[in-house]
């Protein structure tokens, strides 16, 4: 044959096989089955083929969605023109996740002329068929068997371009011989020499056989052989939303119940894995089609669903009651035979020791609920559950229709929870009445022992785990209430429940809490703390759950900006009092969407530190502070940069008649003294409710304490607590607050001027303004204000002059040693004194005042807690500390950490109880 004449004749039989492939395809009958999915070709030949994900070949810094690519395009990439060394391509699945369709569309499109038209020949095996080739052939009498239309002469040619051929091996899950690299023993080269059929596979596919010739595998990823088969692997991800929302579309011709299927099953089932699989979507939309074909509701939960199917099986098969039961127990038994053994099948043998061998004359019956590989007559056939969690399911619908006392719920769940995922929360779906209903009316009544048995074990257990703190526990258990739908039963069981962090949901779980919380109608605490990933999805789902809920705890959170949205929401129709929002990346556009439910809500106390807000969030907080709807008493904006133009606006809202704010935590929010005079205004106004103002760590300097000075010597102003710890505060500032002590209007019960350079003379001048009898300040902090002990000596005539009303004092980090403190076990020992809490941390304090505190502690009246953290005391004054501390009558803590203690007083300091070290 000159070079053209075999071009042309090449050509014809190319075409030749392209139109075989084709139209075998439309000869091969229609397989598809409720549960085993529908036939492979037909689908693609229908153009129903929707997009499979895999995840993408490149490990980008994109999100995951975006990394995604469809199965396709991954295996076109691992197919390419130019193959160096081919390497098997490994299409990697679970059951039913559409690896056999995948192989079918890429057989259509390839035959059709859509893609991969470097190969010239494509060639499909299923690793079943190559199971039952015994003997031994070539690979070349291998594909004239499977070929037909193939001539030896027309093959011979095919295979002398290696680079053309494109080899596809369905299911190698299924392969009952190994893939290992060949040996001396075992290699092929020859497309011509007879050898086993194993060997000529594992030679196709190590590339020693045909070199240069492609080959794409499919399996489950539970193949043992996968793990030793060196190749490019592409995972499958099945049907994420979107596709599941195509998928549904092009299954009902409707678009309203294409629509109204995919809501229920994403609001009912959405969040459970299995329903990425295509497999179990085509299983969900054929039972939805029919129920709505019927006027029935859909199901509101797996087990339902499950009945619906089990329902559906059981009326194909026209059995009456006796005989449906009959078949119902006996796939019990092979269910929990299939569940503990290693291959997950049965023989014809093991199916007649289970009582099915009467369903076995006629298999068409059993064909819907078994995947049957073979002749069922033969002895070679096996038998095996379509889908795992039918398996499930009818292990749980026998033990309900098993009328012996052998078997308890506890047993059943040792013996198959290691092999069964959803074997309790099917046991609890189908132990209500409602649920089980369908199902009793083919098969009749559940053993009521049975139902009594699960009732008490589901009681105790919940009891148990509820009250526990281990989060998966407490949360499975939620799940199996939430399957049980029975608003009563989860009423009586979260009422006594323990209240666990909830943060770190997944979707599943949102909708399981949100169903608890909606059952209790009200909620104390919603504690979603650390939710690090609160989609827009589970906030919506947790909407309801938000709005029963008191308190919302999202603190250390991070949320989209639809997740805010729906928390908004669920303020504004809410009665939530309370929420924690602390440390998260919110920011001011985070905020401005939070805004939209603070506005109308019943909120008083906000928590916001750490939020990343800036000055510009003080626009949507005023908005929200005057719009004469909000509740909000309690503010905390703890390390925000609002600076001062933020404060500066914030003042507007303290002024304004509609602002009901009285605590303001304003803690590192780098103001300096430029915004005080705005702050003060606001304070004097008369229209400030504010009574507790934290400033801490800003630069308000002692230019800025002049201007809250004037307010705190107002009469309107309502200030009480005022805390200006770490404010780059001198003694200048000192005589203004003074001034301010003495005022008449003065209302200040608590004074914190910590970490601030007073120094004796500032500290001698409020001092002195303290000493003014009847004056109302109770909590003094002056921790490490450069105090020397003449400032000490002055305080313990303050605190015993009969007049201070001082009980708490806070002095430590002043280096003012034994000299100092001596001021203070004279003041105390006096009746006069009130002090309750004395905290003398870190003042260089020894052992030779040990004589003169047990004195002070001895003789005072009301003295409860003394902090001594930090000093120098040793072991000699340990005995003595123990026996004033326990001989105390109002003594509750006596902190002694962080001193020159050795072990050898640990004893000793153990056997009082008010004692810390
Ligand atoms: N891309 C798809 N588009 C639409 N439906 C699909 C798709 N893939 C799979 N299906 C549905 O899922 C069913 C199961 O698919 P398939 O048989 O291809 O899975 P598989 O991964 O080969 O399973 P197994 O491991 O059990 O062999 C199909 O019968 C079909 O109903």
């Amino acid at each position: 044959m000159d070079s053209a004449t075999s071009r042309d004749s090449f050509q014809i039989i190319h075409t030749m096989h392209k139109e075989a492939l084709l139209a075998h395809r439309k000869q091969s009958e229609d397989t598809s089955t409720l549960l085993g999915g529908q036939s492979p070709k037909k689908l693609v030949d229908d153009g129903k083929y929707i997009l499979l994900m895999t995840t993408g070949t490149e490990v980008t810094e994109k999100s995951e969605q975006e990394n995604l690519q469809s199965c396709q395009n991954a295996i076109l990439t691992a197919l390419p023109e130019n193959r160096d060394q081919p390497k098997p391509v490994i299409v990697v699945g679970p059951a039913g996740f559409g690896k056999t369709t995948a192989l079918e569309k890429l057989i259509l499109d390839w035959a059709t002329g859509k893609h991969l038209q470097h190969f010239s020949w494509v060639f499909k095996f299923t690793f079943s068929y190559l199971n039952v080739q015994k003997g031994v052939m070539s690979l070349k009498e291998l594909l004239l068997q499977t070929h037909s239309h193939l001539s030896p002469e027309s093959l011979a040619l095919v295979l002398q371009k290696p680079q053309s051929l494109l080899f596809l091996f369905d299911g190698l899950d299924q392969y009952k011989n190994n893939l290992d690299l060949p040996t001396s023993h075992t290699l092929c080269s020859d497309p011509n020499q007879p050898s086993p059929v194993p060997v000529l596979i594992a030679n196709l596919v190590h590339g020693t056989l045909l070199q240069g010739a492609a080959t794409l595998l499919t399996s489950r990823p539970t193949t043992p052989t996968l793990e030793s088969l060196d190749g490019h692997r592409v995972e499958l991800l099945g049907f994420l939303k979107p596709q599941r929302n195509d998928y549904f579309n092009s299954f009902f011709s409707d678009p309203t119940a294409a629509n109204r299927a995919f809501q229920n099953m994403e609001r009912t089932l959405g969040f459970y894995e299995i329903c990425t699989s295509p497999n179990f979507c085509w299983t969900t939309c054929f039972i939805y089609k029919s129920l709505m074909e019927a006027g029935e509701s859909l199901p509101e939960t797996l087990t339902q669903l499950f009945v619906c199917i089990t329902g559906h099986l059981i009326r194909a098969l026209s059995l009456d009651k006796d005989h449906a039961r009959d078949l119902m127990s006996s796939l019990g038994r092979m269910a929990s035979h299939c569940c503990l053994s290693p291959h997950s099948q049965c023989s014809t043998e093991e199916m007649t020791s289970f009582g099915l061998q009467q369903f076995l004359t006629t298999p068409t019956s059993l064909k819907d609920f078994l995947h049957i590989d073979g002749a069922p007559e033969s002895k070679d056939c096996s038998f095996s559950f379509h889908t795992q969690m039918m398996q499930e399911f009818i292990t749980a619908v026998s033990f309900y229709l098993d009328e012996s006392e052998e078997v308890n719920v506890e047993d059943l769940l040792e013996k198959h929870g290691g092999c069964m995922e959803f074997l309790d929360l099917y046991l609890v779906g189908l132990a209500e009445p409602s649920q089980r209903k369908p199902l009793e009316s083919h098969l009749g009544m559940w053993n009521p022992d049975r139902i009594v048995d699960l009732n008490s074990w589901f009681r105790s257990t919940t009891e148990k785990a509820l009250q526990s703190y281990q989060k998966e526990r407490h949360l499975h258990y939620l799940r199996l209430l939430h399957q049980s739908q029975n608003k009563k039963l989860v009423k009586d069981n979260m009422r006594s429940a323990r209240g666990i962090n909830y943060g770190g949901l997944s979707v599943q779980d949102c909708v399981v809490l949100n169903y608890t919380v909606t059952c209790m109608e009200e909620w104390d605490q919603l504690n979603l703390y650390r939710s690090i990933d609160l989609t827009e999805e589970k906030a919506s789902l947790l909407v309801p759950a938000m709005s029963l809920s008191r308190v919302i705890n999202l603190g250390q959170s991070s949320f989209t900006a639809g997740a805010l949205n729906h928390l908004a929401l669920a303020l504004r129709q809410g009665r939530t009092i309370e929420l924690d929002m602390s440390n998260n990346h919110m920011g001011d556009t985070g905020f401005k969407l939070l805004c939209t439910g603070l506005g109308d809500c019943h909120i008083e106390i906000l928590k916001l530190p750490v939020c990343e807000l800036t000055d510009a969030c003080c626009e949507d907080l005023v908005a929200v502070l005057t719009s004469g709807r909000s509740h909000l008493r309690v503010l905390n904006l703890r390390a925000n940069a609002l600076r001062d133009p933020g404060l500066i606006k914030l003042s507007q809202a303290l002024g304004s008649p509609h602002c009901k704010l009285q605590e303001l935590q304003l803690q590192m929010c780098e103001f300096t003294g430029e915004s005080m005079k705005a702050l003060s205004t606001a304070l004097s106004s008369g229209q400030s409710q504010l009574r507790i103002l934290d400033l801490a760590q800003n630069q308000i300097t002692d230019h800025g304490v002049d201007w809250l000075v004037k307010a705190l010597q107002h009469p309107c102003c309502q200030l009480q607590s005022l805390i200006l710890f770490d404010n780059d505060l001198t003694a200048a500032c000192c005589a203004g607050v003074a001034a301010a002590l003495l005022s008449e209007c003065c209302r200040l019960t608590e004074l914190d001027l910590s970490v601030n350079e007073l120094g004796q003379e500032g500290a001698l001048q409020l001092l002195k303004a303290l000493s003014k009898p009847g004056h109302p300040l109770e909590k003094l902090s002056l921790v490490r204000c450069e105090l020397n002990p003449l400032v000490f000596k002055e305080l313990g005539v303050l605190l015993s002059n009969g007049t201070s009303r001082l009980k708490s004092l806070s002095l430590g980090l002043n280096k003012v040693g034994d000299e100092g403190a001596k001021h203070l076990w004279v003041a105390l020992g006096d009746q006069r004194c009130r002090l309750e809490h004395l905290d003398i941390e870190m003042i260089q304090l020894t052992d030779a005042s040990i004589g003169d505190l047990s004195t002070a502690v001895s003789a005072s009246g009301s003295l409860k807690s003394l902090v001594l953290k930090n000093n120098l005391l040793t072991d000699r004054s340990v005995p003595a500390l123990v026996r004033v501390t326990q001989d105390s009558r109002t003594m509750q803590e006596m902190n002694l950490q962080y001193n020159d203690f050795s072990e050898d007083v640990f004893e000793l300091m153990d056997q009082c109880a008010k004692i810390k070290y």
